[in-house]
């Protein structure tokens, strides 16, 4: 149904495809330390899920991070990818890291050759930032760019900007969440994600509005350009996110109405 105006560099994380087709459904998982987020991981619905995204700002202790990898990957079918994801406070995550451990904690996890997908934050420090999408290249690892605003939503132009800005720093896929405070804001956001399809992606886009107001942008990616929504099992990660099973349903009537 939405067509794709642009060619899109699609990105394969094991066997599932961002950028083609219905988009893909990410639970995030969270838990203080590994035997929780092992036994998050073998409770997901997984027939209702294509990948998985690891939040490691949840842990109490970051220097459980390499085995909380290791036990989150070994307790996923092998089919589904896994993301990983340190979210920062000023970013709407759980703690603050000085900029040297976010660095070492995400080239630890991109040579652990155990994570499919890397998030890293637009705003970290330029060094930084190159230095993580340098290394993640290297290893064949995808960066999933981001950036969030819990706050508000952005102008139009400005959320368009920032996609294109992640597009030109590497990203693989560029990322926006945002916060609406009046449905006008959801139209903004959904506006800034078609107009970035239609005439500037190279590469696919993951957009949501957050909240309750901002529910129908995490089911419409198909029709204005966000290739993978956010779904809840159990706990969720950010307002607004619709549970799992739910979302498979929604995500078919609105292919299948094509
Ligand atoms: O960036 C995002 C999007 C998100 O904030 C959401 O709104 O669904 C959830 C986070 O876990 C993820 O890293």
């Amino acid at each position: 149904m939405a067509d794709s105006p642009r060619p899109l560099a699609a990105v394969a994380l094991r066997d599932v495809v961002l950028g083609e087709g219905v988009p893909k459904i990410c639970v995030p998982i969270m838990g203080p330390d590994v035997a929780a987020l092992r036994s998050a991981t073998l409770a997901l619905p997984v027939a209702d899920l294509d990948l998985v995204e690891l939040r490691a700002d949840y842990l109490d202790d970051l220097g459980d991070a390499p085995a909380a990898i290791d036990a989150v990957r070994s307790a996923l079918p092998a089919d589904v990818p896994l993301l990983f994801t340190f979210r920062t406070l000023a970013e709407g995550g759980e703690r603050e890291l000085p900029v040297a451990d976010y660095e070492s904690l995400l080239l630890r996890a991109i040579e652990s050759g155990l994570v499919d997908a890397v998030d890293v934050e637009q705003f970290t420090p330029r060094d930084s930032l190159e230095h993580i999408v340098a290394a993640a290249h290297t290893a064949g690892v995808p960066v999933v760019m981001s950036s969030h605003d819990f706050d508000a939503t952005p102008e139009r132009d400005e959320i368009v900007d920032r996609l294109r800005a992640q597009q030109d720093l590497g990203a693989d896929v560029v990322k926006i969440a945002v916060m609406p405070h009046r449905a006008r804001d959801v139209l903004m956001l959904l506006d800034a994600t078609e107009e970035f399809r239609s005439n500037h992606a190279r590469v696919p886009a993951i957009t949501m509005a957050m909240g309750s107001l901002g529910v129908v942008s995490r089911l419409a990616g198909e029709t204005f350009g966000s290739c993978l929504t956010f779904g809840s099992a159990g706990a969720a990660s950010a307002p607004g996110q619709v549970e799992v099973g739910q979302l498979r349903a929604i995500l078919a009537l609105v292919h299948g109405s094509e």
